[in-house]
């Protein structure tokens, strides 16, 4: 007999009492571990349902990701969402000013354009000692276009690439000139200190031209606009709400300590409009939201001004089109008072870099699912980027990948020579043979479906962009189709082995829409999950 039978072996001389208190001694010790066991295992069930739903948000830079985000914060902790919205006042400031400059950029351009036809055409009777593209705020340029300017804008005129320029529409240019310091101002407001690369030179999408060689048609100038990003979607807020102007109640008479000082306007100031020189000491100001607001008329007269519509759309510039577009929303946006609409906070743009963690328990006014923990995981979309999602990978309960598909006529900010539907396609097929997301849900979102009908009603022609598109109707519902069913089938092709897909046609900054899709989609997931952890 081996030596542990032989050690719980009852002893040979036993009586039938001591046998029977063994007996019942022993059933006691296995009653209790059987409860034990039973104990511990329903701590590991209960641990297992109490896994939280994760989340992971992919797709190329601007396709939606952090919105697709804010959307789950607005749906799931409306209380949270809402509190936010001044956080964003500043965001939308930046991204108006952003526009602004934009447009100043393009006239800019376009002056020294139409400088350079006059010029040109009037070398015998000026000496100009300053040949090639010249600001528009030099003196020396200015003279020339304002003194006898008839004469210059008749002649330049006469040149179908220039476009005349009201004497109202330079002064309300040089008046705005200092905008360009508000953009640097809101930035230091709005990066958190650790943050101390959260601005750089980055540049808006150009227009992809497939027949000039993927060489974007946009003028390709050295100063373009920066935009700003955040590495973490809590650090700046924390940052924000810390200074004094980001207060639910805007105090335009309190500076925030993030503020720096503003270069007086006084040289941009024209003696010739006396009537708007009293407010324009609001440059002197260190309040962002003061400073725009005394910008509002020029702005209102910028945008509304016919030859500044010309300008863009000869340089293809479609502002309408770009994020974080509130042209149309200038009384709103300027006013001292203003406090973001949910629609607002959608339609911001705040670039994400790295992978930020977004943890939250359904309120509950969200329904059945109250109380159970998400994350979210919303990573940086640029190509760099894209190496620190697959740490993210493991233990992953679903992925929304979202596809721009109005993106077929632009190029890559960080790539110019590739085309961003191009990139997403790529993308995707690389997202369904990963083989670590093999058996993850995927849930792909062709995202941006608003800006694909508005280009697509305007004339542009897809199949000129995508050629296996051939001979198909241009419209928002036959090419929205196709999209899905190419993307379908590349998952089909690509997943190592089988598995569940949903797409959905997404305007993911569209609150009715988008509500009912994340509905379905969350119900998805948190079926899935809990089949998920009944197997484990
Ligand atoms: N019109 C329209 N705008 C959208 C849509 N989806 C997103 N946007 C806007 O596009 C911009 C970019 O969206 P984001 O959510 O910041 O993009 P992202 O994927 O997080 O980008 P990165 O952080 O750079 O990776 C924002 O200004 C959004 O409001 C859409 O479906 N329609
Ligand atoms: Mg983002």
């Amino acid at each position: 007999m081996d030596p542990l039978t032989l050690a719980i072996a009852p002893p040979p001389d036993e009586s039938p009492e001591q046998k029977t208190r063994r007996e019942a001694e022993e059933q006691e010790a296995k009653r209790v571990s059987e409860a034990i066991d039973e104990a511990l295992k329903q701590e590991r069930l209960s641990d297992k349902k109490k896994r939280p739903v994760k989340l992971l948000l992919l797709g190329q830079s601007e396709s939606g990701k952090s919105t697709t985000l804010r959307q789950f914060q607005r749906l799931y902790t409306p209380t949270a969402f809402r509190q936010e919205r001044a956080l964003w006042r500043s965001v939308i400031q930046l991204n108006l000013t952003r526009s602004v400059r934009i447009i100043l950029d393009a006239l800019e351009a376009q002056l020294a354009q139409n400088t350079n036809y006059y010029v040109q055409s009037h070398s015998n009777a000026y000496s100009y000692n300053q040949p090639g593209p010249s600001s528009f705020h030099e003196s020396r340029t200015m003279n020339i276009m304002n003194d006898d300017n008839d004469n210059a804008n008749e002649s330049a005129s006469f040149h179908p690439a220039t476009i005349p320029f009201s004497d109202h529409l330079l002064l309300v240019m040089r008046r705005l000139l200092p905008l360009r310091h508000l953009e640097a101002l809101l930035m230091a407001k709005l990066a958190p200190p650790e943050e101390d690369e959260a601005t750089r030179l980055t540049f808006p999408p150009p227009v992809y031209d497939p027949h000039n060689g993927h060489r974007p048609s946009l003028n390709n100038r050295s100063s373009q606009p920066q935009e700003l990003f955040v590495r973490s979607n809590t650090a700046w807020k924390h940052h924000l709400s810390r200074t004094a102007s980001a207060s639910t109640h805007p105090n335009p008479h309190r500076p925030s300590s993030a503020e720096a000082t503003l270069p007086s306007a006084s040289t941009a100031n024209n003696n010739n409009n006396n009537q708007k020189a009293p407010e324009r000491d609001a440059f002197n100001s260190h309040d962002p939201t003061q400073i725009i607001h005394s910008c509002r008329e020029d702005i209102l007269d910028l945008w509304h001004e016919p030859a500044v519509r010309e300008v863009l759309r000869r340089r293809k510039v479609r502002l309408e089109e770009s994020p974080g577009f509130f042209l149309d929303d200038i009384e709103r946006v300027t006013s001292l008072k203003y406090l973001p609409s949910e629609d607002d906070v959608l339609r911001a743009r705040l670039k994400t870099v790295g992978v930020s963690e977004y943890r939250f328990e359904m309120e509950l006014s969200a329904g059945k699912e109250s109380g159970s923990e998400w994350r979210i995981y919303d990573v940086g979309g640029t190509r760099s980027q894209v190496p620190a999602w697959v740490p993210f990978f493991e233990n992953i309960d679903a992925i929304i990948f979202l596809a721009p598909i109005s993106a077929f006529d632009q190029t890559l900010v960080e790539d110019r020579t590739v085309n961003r539907l191009e990139d997403s396609v790529l993308m995707w097929k690389m997202i369904c043979q990963n083989k670590m997301l093999s058996k993850v849900d995927l849930v792909l979102f062709l995202n941006k479906c608003d800006i694909l009908g508005s280009k697509l009603s305007s004339g542009i022609r897809l199949a000129k962009y995508v050629r296996s598109y051939g001979e198909r109707s241009n419209d928002v519902d036959t090419a929205s189709k196709y999209f899905r069913t190419k993307f379908s089938a590349i998952q089909r092709e690509y997943s190592p082995i089988p598995r569940r897909f949903y797409g959905y046609l997404t305007s993911v900054t569209d609150i009715t829409t988008t509500s009912g899709i994340l509905a379905s989609v969350r119900d998805m997931i948190v079926r899935e999950h809990l089949k998920q952890s009944r197997l484990i």
